[in-house]
Parts: structure tokens; sequence; C-alpha cells
């Protein structure tokens, strides 16, 4: 029987409209509007799309956004200083300096300068640090995206054994960490699985959830897939000038209970949690006086 089909469009856009309530009542009670302030360094096509989408979905929450665009003869100096002045506006309450940088900036020294309570993307060492004591301040957009998705469609990861493919500090290794944490949308049984891995296929064949997120068009196959099984793509892959995931979607969608497609799966997801952390960011700079 084919897969049914997870929409993370549709998940992400209840996502958003749930946002714009809280947004609203907390812009009511605050005369705060939650500002999100993104850099791009450069002229990478995709980057432009993502940070414009970005933009879009601030505007539809009732948040506002501003694009600071960085030509890509910017020296990594210059990009501090544009962090450190963000980082000393109140107005501004999340920072998101697109990646990839240019090869001539320290992608580590950026965001290591930006400030951690600024940090929505939650990629700071400290929010890391936070997230993986299972006391997190911010949750990393991806992974939470992932786990909104598979709370959303019925799946539970509690007791699951999750298998990850990637271990990125963008998505393999938080996403790892959160669903092994204690408690709701954790619980889950993890194996971390990368390009060391030996006979990669062993583990996602016995993988509940199986979640790709390695950058290699069309890796999971149905071979490598346990009949019934979960399947969550976070590829996001030109291949031929579309987009495709890290999950061959043809075969897999006939052999997997549910599956995620590319486009209209994660992406979307990641968007959505990128605002909210974004409200989270200006209720916890907003002093307001408890009577
Ligand atoms: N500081 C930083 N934070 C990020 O979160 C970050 C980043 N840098 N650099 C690049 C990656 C990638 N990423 C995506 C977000 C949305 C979609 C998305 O919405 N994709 C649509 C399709 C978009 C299209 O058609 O091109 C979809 O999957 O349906 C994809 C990818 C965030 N990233």
């Amino acid at each position: 029987m084919p897969a049914r089909i997870i929409d993370g469009k549709l998940i992400a856009q209840q996502s958003r409209e749930a946002l714009a309530l809280q947004v609203a009542e907390f812009t009511a009670a605050t005369s705060v509007t939650p500002r999100l302030a993104a850099v791009l360094v450069g002229d990478d096509p995709a980057s432009q799309v993502y940070v414009s989408s970005k933009q879009k979905a601030c505007a539809n929450v009732g948040m506002a956004s501003d694009l600071f665009r960085l030509p890509a003869t910017t020296t990594q100096a210059e990009l501090l200083e544009l962090v450190d002045r963000l980082n000393h506006d109140p107005s501004i309450h999340g920072i998101l300096v697109q990646l990839p940088l240019p090869s001539h900036i320290d992608p580590e020294a950026v965001l290591d300068a930006t400030h951690p309570m600024k940090d929505v993307d939650c990629f700071h060492a400290e929010n890391v640090g936070l997230l993986i004591q299972g006391r997190p301040r911010y949750l990393p957009c991806t992974p939470h995206g992932v786990q909104v998705l598979l709370e959303a469609s019925g799946v539970s990861t509690d007791g699951a054994h999750v298998v990850v493919l990637g271990r990125s500090d963008i998505v393999g290794k938080p996403l790892a960490n959160l669903l092994a944490l204690k408690g709701p949308g954790g619980n889950a049984t993890v194996t971390l699985c990368h390009s060391r891995t030996r006979n990669i296929a062993s583990f996602t064949r016995q993988a509940d959830i199986l979640v790709a997120a390695i950058g290699q068009p069309l890796f999971v196959k149905a071979d490598m897939v346990r009949e019934g099984a979960v399947v969550i793509d976070v590829g996001t892959n030109r291949l031929d000038g579309k987009l495709v995931g890290d999950v061959d979607f043809a075969e897999v969608s006939e052999k997997a209970a549910a599956i995620t497609p590319v486009p209209g799966g994660v992406g979307p997801m990641t968007i959505a949690m990128l605002l909210k952390n974004t409200l989270t960011a200006a209720r916890l700079q907003t002093k307001t006086i408890a009577r």
C-alpha cells in the first residue's frame, strides 16, 4: 500500500496560524512587535529564496523583519561589526545569519558572536548546551520542525527506534539529541549514522522512523527501509534544476507507512519554527512588570 504523505505545507500553515494569534496577543499586551534580522552575505540564489520566504512568513504572522544584504566581498570583521550592532539593537529580537557563508568567513566565529538570547537558529554553543541538558532556551528550527511533523501526523517517538542519517550541526546532531530527550516528543532510541558508518542499510532497515539529512540526492532507496516505517526527508538538493530530497520518494513511498515529500515537507516547517523562536526571543527580551 502506498505511504500516507505527511503534508508539511499544511502543518506549517496551521503552526503559523496558531502563532499569529500568540503574536497578536503579545503585541497587544506589550506594544512590542517581534523583529527578526536576517543577514545574507553574497548572492547564492537558493539562499535568496530561503531568506525571502522567511521575510514573507514573518509578515504573515504579524512580525517584523529586516534583511541585511552584504556583498560576497564582505570581510569577516565587517560581518562581525554588523552582528555586534544587531546584538545591541533592542528593537531586534532574533538574528539569523544565513548559511553557507563565503569561504573566507569562519562561520563558527560569526555564530559565537551572535548574542545567545538572539540566536533564533539555536546554533550558539550556549543554546546547544542547554538543549542537550534538557533545558532548551530555543529549539533548533529543522529538528523541532521534524518533531512537530511527527506529532501532528500521529507518529509517536516514545520508545521508537529513530535512525538519523547525517551528523551536521544544523540538523543531524541536534535532532538526535532532541528526540532522545526525556518527555513527550522525545524518549526515542536514537542511532546516528554518517559517512563513516559501516553497512548503513543494516541500521536504516531497523528504523521505526528514518530521518535523512545528508545532502545526497535520492540516497535512501526502498531496500534500505523496513515495510511500514515512517520516513522523514530533510534533504533539499538541486538536481537538474529540480528540488529533490535525500530519499528516492518514488520507490520508498511504496514501502513506507508515511513519508514527507520534497518540496512541501520539512522545509516549510523549518521556517514556521524560526518564527516561533522569534516570538520566544521577543518574550525573553521584553521586561514586563508582574503585578
Ligand atoms: N542560518 C541558517 N538557518 C537555516 O535554517 C538555514 C540556513 N542558515 N541555510 C540554509 C538552510 C536550508 N533551509 C531551508 C529552509 C526552508 C526551506 C523550504 O521552505 N523549502 C521549500 C521549497 C523551497 C524551494 O522551492 O526552493 C520546501 O521544501 O517546500 C528549505 C531549506 C534553512 N536553512
